[in-house]
């Protein structure tokens, strides 16, 4: 309810039409484990829910980090940093260097403005995959409480983000986040299946951790959060436990879930 009088708020004052349009986007994240269906779940919102806009996560650029200053020195074509092998082949050395990365790469996706075609749309609707705030509350405490961040690492980390959020501050906001839920396992099996070449070593016991993490931070509430706006945000639970790849029925149910809780944000 804040958010949306602080949205009409917005509104009245903003003199831009398109910034005014902007305003009344309604943007969401979708969070899950690794593996737990995300993209899949993408792709059958975008072929459902054609006039919205989805912005996927920027794993290519974690997979080729070109190094400007290498090709400027000597013009010819620079090396391809794969920063996701590097950070599973040595988490310690690499986790706060991919944080950095992964994090900037999420604020240019959620600071990117809106295509005039969405912004037309009666009720502009925005779909991220993962966010700025996951890339925090799941994925850098996790690596803080696998001690492949140190103390001075994660106090950075926090202090940066935590500046970033205030000043960006509603070019980056979210009207909800629909979560993804499976378990572990189940996670696991899908990780295993899709083959990631980076991800070959990856453990179970990894996965177990980052789904403890979704759980307290998006069911149980115990995580803390230190933005307001992110306190009590509205959540769609979706259980993904069973197949909805090859099962239009159950994708019937997931789209329909998902336009109701839209609607009511
Ligand atoms: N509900 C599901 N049932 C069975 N397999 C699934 C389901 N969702 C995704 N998959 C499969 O699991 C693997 C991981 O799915 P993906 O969408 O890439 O997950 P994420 O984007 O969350 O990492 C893929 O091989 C995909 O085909
Ligand atoms: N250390 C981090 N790893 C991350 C982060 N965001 C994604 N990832 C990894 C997890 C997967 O191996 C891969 C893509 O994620 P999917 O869930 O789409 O398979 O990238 C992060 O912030 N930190």
């Amino acid at each position: 309810m804040e958010n949306q009088i602080s949205k009409l708020l917005q509104q009245s004052i903003s003199p831009d039409p398109n910034s005014r349009k902007e305003m009344q986007v309604k943007k969401l994240s979708v969070e899950g484990n690794i593996a737990v269906g995300k993209s899949t779940f993408l792709k059958l919102l975008s072929n459902t829910f054609q006039e919205w806009s989805f912005a996927t996560e920027p794993l290519k650029k974690w997979q080729n980090v070109q190094s400007t200053s290498f090709q400027t020195m000597t013009s010819s074509k620079p090396p391809m940093d794969n920063l996701l092998q590097l950070m599973y082949d040595d988490p310690t050395r690499w986790s706060y260097t991919f944080q950095t990365f992964s994090c900037m790469s999420r604020f240019k996706i959620q600071i990117q403005p809106l295509s005039e075609q969405v912004l037309h749309q009666q009720e502009p609707v925005q779909i991220f995959e993962r966010s700025v705030y996951s890339d925090r509350y799941i994925f850098a405490k996790t690596l803080y409480e696998l001690q492949h961040l140190n103390e001075i690492e994660w106090t950075l980390y926090q202090e940066w983000h935590t500046f970033l959020i205030e000043e960006f501050s509603r070019r980056v906001a979210l009207d909800g986040i629909i979560y993804l839920r499976a378990s572990p396992e189940k996670c696991f099996q899908r990780l295993q299946k899709r083959a990631r070449k980076e991800e070959k070593t990856l453990q179970c016991e990894y996965l177990e951790k980052l789904h403890d993490q979704h759980e307290s931070w998006l069911t149980k509430k115990t995580t803390e959060v230190h933005f307001e706006n992110m306190k009590n945000i509205p959540v769609l639970l979706l259980d993904v436990e069973e197949d909805f790849e090859n099962n239009s029925a159950a994708g019937d149910d997931l789209n329909s879930r998902v336009k109701a809780f839209v609607a009511g944000l």
